[in-house]
């Protein structure tokens, strides 16, 4: 039975609700986490597919295989994904801007809009994700999952929220993608089958999800009033699900390897993060290495 990952954020409950109305997931072994705790556990072989942050997976593509199935990104505003400032970005040169321990890519893609596109060179300082005490000693903040998506319904006075999502859209013309599905190379290795199945149940899922969106933003809505923030309105969640692009397509890997060259174009290249390796898709056969015939794309 493949051991699979769930973000434990409302982003991934459309997948959760598709697995379980299909009766896919009771013939997985589904472990639920954040997203930085299901990468550590997939590198450690305690999980064998799972969502990981894109930079992440950039980071490690040696010993991960990507998963021709869903991502987790946006043509446009994500909803989820934000830098919260006390006034305008042109005024961070200098301050302090908190990165979310919680994110990889959100972190990172912050970085690059406001070095590149905005221009100015702030003081980055990770910390745990808790909005109030990161402006309490910075003048901005990148926050993401279910506590960025309550921002934005609520958002305190004297804060602007800014959707990266929608500001990579603007700057490049692609969508963005923040999360991928990852396999351990390894195990793709010896059980092709297995991971075939687990793409097909998640594309499945997401297929169902897609059809019912009434149903789905009401299971989210239950599923947010368990969690420390409240409950989230129907409305909310439904915008939400309709917003987030769970496709992997030819824009998707185009933004992909976007995202890595601007990275890496900056010169100051955050540890791990590489330039996207050859994208070894299940259907074709996964070699030991990453360095397969075709070379770099
Ligand atoms: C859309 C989101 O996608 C995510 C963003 C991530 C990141 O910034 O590193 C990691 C995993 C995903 O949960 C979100 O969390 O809101």
């Amino acid at each position: 039975m493949a051991r699979l990952g769930d973000i434990s954020f409302l982003n991934c409950a459309p997948l959760r609700w598709g697995l379980a109305d299909s009766g896919a997931g009771a013939e997985l072994d589904v472990r639920s986490g954040p997203p930085e705790w299901l990468a550590d556990e997939l590198l450690a072989g305690r999980l064998d597919i799972s969502p990981v942050s894109l930079a992440r997976y950039l980071g490690q593509a040696d010993e991960l295989v990507l998963l021709p199935g869903p991502a987790i990104g946006s043509d446009g505003p994500v909803r989820s994904c934000h830098l919260v400032s006390r006034g305008p970005l042109e005024e961070l040169d200098g301050r302090v801007v908190a990165l979310s321990e919680v994110s990889r890519t959100t972190a990172l893609l912050a970085r690059l809009l406001l070095e590149d596109l905005v221009g100015v060179r702030p003081v980055y300082r990770r910390a745990p994700q808790n909005v109030g005490e990161m402006l309490g000693s910075a003048q901005a903040a990148v926050v993401i999952g279910d506590d960025a998506l309550r921002l934005r319904t609520r958002t305190p006075e004297g804060l602007r929220v800014f959707d990266t999502g929608e500001l990579w859209r603007s700057w490049t013309g692609l969508p963005m993608v923040f999360a991928v599905w990852a396999v351990r190379r390894d195990y793709a290795l010896a059980h092709p089958d297995r991971v075939r199945a687990v793409r097909d149940a998640l594309t499945d899922a997401v297929r169902r999800a897609r059809a019912a969106p009434a149903a789905v933003a009401a299971s989210a809505a239950l599923e947010s009033a368990r969690g420390p923030g409240g409950a989230l309105p129907e409305e909310v969640l439904l915008d939400y699900f309709r917003v987030l692009d769970y496709s992997l397509g030819d824009r998707q890997l185009a933004s992909i390897r976007e995202f890595a060259r601007r990275t890496e174009a900056r010169g100051e290249v955050p540890p791990g993060v590489r330039p996207l390796p050859p994208t070894t898709f299940v259907d074709t056969p996964v070699t030991a290495s990453p360095s397969v015939p075709g070379g770099r794309q």
